[in-house]
């Protein structure tokens, strides 16, 4: 898969959004001396991050994300989380929760192993399939599924992080289920933070590739979870462990397990 989006050269958030050592409006800001955010909304309409403040409107082209809404019907989502709850939830970082279907993994250590991974769930097969309807996501063959229970009981949150890229393919594709939440995304370049914000309704599904996926972190803040809200992410294999690629067998034993559609949690 390419990655179109990253090829621009000199990409630079800041210089997108219009920022140098000044601010958008051309003053210094108090804000200047310490830590200083820009915020933007992103506009699915447009593709654009937008901002409004002080009657100036400015925006900036903000590529690699695609929503689709009403992915899943409302009875689908009772299913699903009838589904999920017949099986544990473990403990996670930040108050979350997890169920995961995939490999098991050491990012840092660059491992990976079949472990007692056994495929994806039997209620995910008419969701992939459904992906496919999406030019974007053709092609798109998750071997990984990771379930994430958010509460604002626990506070739960994800720190502004990137997906590995070692293992993990170009598309990250998240079903967004019982409550709308938000997916901030982040750009720090010293002292600067340009947030953009991406609404994630609930049944929805979102998928980040190019620069959303690679230049971007993306976060779930402890203040965007409002209710129960369930996640499922869906990861695809990155070149390494495609055809021609040095992991191609394992990656292809992967493939077989996940798509079987027989699995249960690791
Ligand atoms: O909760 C989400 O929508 C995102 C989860 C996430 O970023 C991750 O599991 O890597
Ligand atoms: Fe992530």
């Amino acid at each position: 898969m390419p990655h179109p989006d990253r090829k621009a050269e000199g990409f630079s958030p800041f210089r997108r959004a219009g920022c140098s050592a000044k601010d958008l409006n051309g003053k210094r800001r108090a804000e200047d001396e310490g830590h200083s955010v820009l915020h933007f909304k992103y506009e699915p309409s447009s593709g654009l991050a937008v901002r409004n403040e002080g009657g100036v409107h400015e925006s900036f082209p903000f590529p690699g994300v695609l929503l689709w809404e009403n992915f899943i019907s409302e009875e689908e989502e009772r299913d699903l989380i009838n589904s999920m709850d017949q099986d544990a939830w473990k403990e996670s970082q930040s108050g979350r929760k997890k169920q995961d279907f995939g490999p098991k993994v050491n990012f840092k250590k660059q491992r990976v192993h079949v472990g007692t991974f056994s495929g994806l769930p039997a209620v995910s097969r008419k969701i992939v399939l459904r992906m496919s309807q999406e030019p974007l996501l053709q092609g798109f063959h998750p071997v990984e599924q990771c379930n994430l229970d958010y509460s604002p009981q626990r506070g739960s949150a994800i720190d502004p992080h990137l997906d590995d890229s070692w293992l993990w393919g170009e598309r990250l594709v998240t079903v967004n289920l019982l409550s709308d939440t938000v997916v901030t995304m982040s750009c720090d370049e010293g002292q600067r933070e340009v947030r953009v914000c991406v609404s994630f309704p609930r049944r929805s599904l979102l998928v980040l590739h190019g620069q959303a996926r690679h230049t971007w972190k993306h976060a779930i803040h402890r203040q965007d979870i409002r209710q129960r809200r369930v996640c499922s992410t869906f990861r695809e294999l990155s070149p390494a462990f495609l055809p021609e690629g040095a992991y191609e067998a394992l990656g292809s034993q992967l493939l077989d397990m996940a798509l079987a559609f027989q699995g249960s949690p690791v």
